[in-house]
């Protein structure tokens, strides 16, 4: 499995680069950035490390890696600043990130090739390149709320004293202010939440609102978020690497689930070697079913402005 990263030499991208070294499943990192003495000093550094973790090829170049890439992530692009929306971004990174999808095309992708955006805002994007692309649209995926979920997971386990991956909670819907966290599907060690000791209706709402700010609240305290979305990206990658067919909530074009058509956004989705393998279905709350709805519609109506 060779992985490149377009914009390896961003905190995301690196940070990335080190989940995937650390995790030692893909055999070759191939780190692409327009600052070439950064990524290559980022690549350096891994590789410094190399003889530590696992027998991988890693390196720094042009677009052109990408053609050999079985899975080609995307973190190039301008971060928000903490005042402003995810959305708000779009109209800064549209035109780099048509620039790079040009490039992409360009160079060719390997058949089977799987095409993984991250830059934001991830779902409008995910959809570009999907237009942009020409590929199927099981090839081409968003990190989506992967990120939102394993931030609920993780400070949902923080404050009820259990260790993370106990607690199973998901967020659906856009990885921006129309979020959705599924609390009907909430379960820790296999019971229900809201049965669990010491969670209750306050606790519950104090974590959702801290999940939804925790973005913002990074960016404000450290510049923008590394670690969780590096590890974030490197659990999607290894899912199609080893064909896993666990089931993420990354972002995708969606056919009917949930009501949602004709845009890009996290429904829970089997991901395997080939990309997105199905979109799954259950009956949520009424509340969380037109969240969804709103969410799908926001996204739409974005696309619609954005790219006509
Ligand atoms: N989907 C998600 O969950 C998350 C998405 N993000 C997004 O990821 C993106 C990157 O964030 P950071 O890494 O913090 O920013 P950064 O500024 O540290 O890195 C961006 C990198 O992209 C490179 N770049 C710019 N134009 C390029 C091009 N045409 N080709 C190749 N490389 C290019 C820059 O040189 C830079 O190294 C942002 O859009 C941010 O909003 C960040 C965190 C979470
Ligand atoms: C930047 C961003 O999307 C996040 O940290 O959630």
């Amino acid at each position: 499995m060779n992985v490149s990263i377009i914009g390896g030499g961003g905190l995301v991208g690196s940070c990335a680069a080190f989940a995937l070294q650390a995790g030692g499943i893909v055999r070759e990192i191939a780190l692409v950035d327009v600052n070439q003495d950064l990524v290559e000093g980022q690549a350096l550094d891994l590789l410094h490390g190399s003889s530590l973790t696992a027998d991988q090829k890693i390196y720094a170049g042009g677009t052109e890696l990408v053609k050999d890439s079985d899975v080609i992530v995307i973190t190039a692009g301008l971060r928000r600043k903490p005042d402003e929306s995810r959305l708000d971004l779009i109209n800064r990174n549209v035109e780099l990130f048509k620039n790079i999808l040009a490039d992409v095309k360009r160079v060719g992708t390997k058949p089977g090739a799987i095409v993984f955006v991250v830059s934001n805002p991830v779902d409008v994007l995910t959809y570009l390149a999907m237009k942009e692309l020409g590929l199927p649209p099981q090839q081409v995926i968003g990190l989506g709320t992967v990120l939102d979920t394993t931030r609920l997971r993780s400070m949902l386990a923080a404050r009820l004293d259990v260790p993370p991956t106990q607690v199973s909670t998901l967020i659906l819907g856009e990885h921006g202010d129309s979020m959705v966290p599924i609390w009907s599907a909430a379960q820790v060690g296999g019971l229900p939440l809201d049965k669990f000791p010491g969670a209750n209706p306050a606790l519950i709402a104090e974590v959702e609102k801290k999940t939804r700010g925790s973005g913002a609240e990074v960016i404000k305290k450290k510049g923008g978020a590394g670690f969780a979305v590096g590890v974030s990206i490197a659990d999607v990658v290894h899912c199609i690497a080893l064909d896993q067919r666990r089931i993420l909530p990354v972002s995708s074009l969606q056919d009917g689930a949930f009501g949602l058509r004709d845009v890009c956004i996290s429904v829970p989705t089997v991901m395997g070697r080939s990309g997105v393998v199905q979109h799954l279905e259950i009956e949520l709350w009424p509340k969380e079913q037109m969240a969804l709805t709103q969410s799908g519609k926001v996204l739409r109506e974005t696309v619609d402005k954005v790219l006509g």
